[in-house]
């Protein structure tokens, strides 16, 4: 385990900054928070961890990693996953289908090493079908493994979506709001799901969230993003009486 470190990012799309001199460091086991206004480079910068923007200058490494001109793909290998804001789920698949899949992109193995390494291939599916299976009761979604995830109400349908993240046993999590749009109940649920990841799984938690009361309460640390710069950053107690953060986002709420 590494700490997740951010060094000196700018990205622009055209004229604009969307991130500009970000500098963050992600403390291993821990969750920290990113929190700004609409539009503030949130997004972006997850993009940019894992390997969907390449950042115009700076760095990002893990350990001894240098992500910044990863792919996607290599990002993933490296341990860090990414749960989306926007579902990336096969909505005509069941539960187990869409977790099996996404375990399956993590294979070792190709196509011929599969027909020629038969015993190799089967210890792999196994292993993958014990992990899944370990997903499916961490995230307490045993009672809808065979339903169609477009049945499912929406705050499952996110809960799916940890767990796809999840079935590639990353060490760094990547958290896109995954409370938007949900009830109290269900925000309540998934609370206590990320705060079992961290402690139980010992991952490193990024989270993207707009329900500030959950960010304060569940975080470790807070960064704050204003039009692409950062404005602010310490313990949730620090980050409410920074006069910046108060102005620029608080004070707006
Ligand atoms: N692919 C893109 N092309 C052009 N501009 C983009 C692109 N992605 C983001 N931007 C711009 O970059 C800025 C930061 O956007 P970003 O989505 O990262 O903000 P955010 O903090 O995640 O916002 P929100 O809270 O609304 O999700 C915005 O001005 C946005 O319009």
């Amino acid at each position: 385990m590494h700490p997740l470190i951010i060094s000196d990012v700018t990205l622009t799309f055209g004229g604009l900054k969307a991130l500009s001199g970000v500098a963050m460091r992600f403390e291993p086991g821990t969750i920290t928070s990113i929190i700004g206004p609409n539009g503030a480079g949130k997004t972006s910068l997850l993009n940019c961890i894992s390997g969907f923007y390449h950042p115009d200058q700076g760095d990002i490494h893990y350990g001894d990693q240098r992500l910044t001109d990863a792919a996607p793909h290599q990002v993933a290998k490296m341990g860090i996953a990414r749960a989306f804001q926007n579902l990336e789920l096969f909505r005509g698949m069941t539960v187990l289908d869409n977790l099996l899949l996404a375990r399956h992109s993590k294979l070792k193995y190709n196509l011929l090493q599969a027909v020629v390494f038969i015993g190799k291939a089967a210890r792999v599916e196994a292993e993958n079908r014990r992990t899944v299976e370990e997903v499916i009761d961490f995230m307490e979604l045993e009672p809808y493994r065979k339903n169609t995830v477009g049945t499912l109400s929406y705050g499952i349908q996110k809960r799916v979506e940890v767990a796809r993240a999840l079935t590639m046993e990353p060490q760094v999590l990547l958290l896109d709001e995954p409370m938007a749009g949900m009830n109290i109940e269900e925000k309540e649920d998934m609370v206590r799901f990320v705060m079992d990841i961290q402690k139980e799984r010992n991952a490193t938690i990024i989270l993207v969230e707009h329900d500030l009361g959950v960010v304060m309460d569940i975080s470790d640390r807070i960064h704050v993003l204003d039009f692409g710069e950062m404005i602010g950053s310490g313990t949730p107690a620090e980050v409410a009486r920074n006069p910046k953060v108060i102005e620029a986002y608080i004070g707006k709420e």
